[in-house]
């Protein structure tokens, strides 16, 4: 499948959600779509599955446009965090509905899910608890089998357990089938070992679009006696630093893994607070 964003706008009647964005999505991979409220990533996912038109540029999936067009549609699997059933179905009605939608619908996987998530069929949606119905959508996303399927924070009110058991699904389903799976979350240090790039949306445009090696690969964390610490940082671009009994840990960028002196250690920057950084440093310019 090959998704283009050329120059993609969407403007409501108080808000321009996308200010003209390009974007090429054309690998199999698992893709985190981070940003700050409000930054636009609904709105392209929406827009990506046909749910509503673009209000100017373009926006193609193997060169048509989605937007009522079954034949895109099909093969797009858009799982919001809620409202994603009719409230009157039961759980039966819903998967027998999705396999009808989705031309690539995995029964078995269906019926799997359903176990593991622990979910009984027979239960009107209307009847299941907040978590109940977000593993309800997981298991339509993951067993649409959809060439693209997008997440929309699919995990509302799924305990600690579930989210974990949802995690290591989805990374078996990518594994056996790989596909273009579009995770948008704000849970970012929950699951940013499962990305394989990252795009970050900023109020209306693309901030950042890299593979998660790249980003991760382009910050470090400093830790050890808080002396220590500040002799190394000097002169380094410092984006964090917390300190706690005489010990302190610095997040800098840099292109280079550090040379370690003293009784100082290094780590990864976690992914959270890159785009926290990222996303406030064009805050204060904007
Ligand atoms: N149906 C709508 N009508 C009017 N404005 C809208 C509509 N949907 C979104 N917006 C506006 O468009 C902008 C982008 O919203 P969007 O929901 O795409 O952001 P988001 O990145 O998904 O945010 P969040 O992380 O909070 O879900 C916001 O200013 C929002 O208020």
């Amino acid at each position: 499948m090959t998704i283009i964003a050329d120059k993609l706008i969407k403007e409501y009647k108080t808000a321009t959600a996308l200010k003209g964005i390009d974007l090429q999505i054309t690998e199999p991979k698992i893709y985190g779509l981070l940003g700050r409220n409000g930054a636009g990533k609904t709105t392209f996912m929406q827009l990506l599955a046909g749910y509503d038109k673009p209000s100017g540029g373009e926006l193609h999936v193997n060169g048509m446009k989605p937007f009522d067009n079954r034949a895109v549609t099909e093969n797009i699997c858009l799982i919001k965090e809620a409202d994603n059933f009719k409230k009157d179905l039961t759980v039966h009605q819903v998967l027998k509905f999705a396999s009808m939608l989705y031309s690539n619908w995995d029964k078995d996987l269906a019926a799997d899910l359903l176990d593991g998530f622990d979910l009984n069929k027979k239960l009107r949606v209307k009847s299941l608890s907040k978590g109940m119905e977000s593993a309800l959508g997981i298991i339509v996303g993951l067993a649409s089998k959809a060439p693209v399927t997008m997440l929309d924070e699919p995990y509302i009110g799924l305990d600690a357990a579930s989210r974990a058991y949802f995690y290591e699904v989805l990374l078996e389903e990518f594994q056996s089938d790989p596909r273009i799976i579009i995770l948008s979350t704000h849970l970012i240090d929950e699951v940013s070992n499962l990305f394989e790039e990252v795009i970050i949306f900023d109020k209306g445009s693309i901030l950042l679009h890299k593979s998660a090696d790249e980003l991760r690969a382009q910050s470090f964390c400093i830790s050890g006696p808080a002396a220590q610490v500040k002799t190394f940082t000097n002169g380094k671009q410092v984006i964090k630093e917390t300190s706690f009994a005489g010990t302190s840990q610095a997040y800098f960028l840099s292109t280079e893994a550090p040379a370690l002196t003293g009784d100082l250690a290094v780590s990864g920057v976690p992914l959270q607070d890159m785009m926290v950084h990222l996303t406030e440093k064009r805050g204060a310019r904007a």
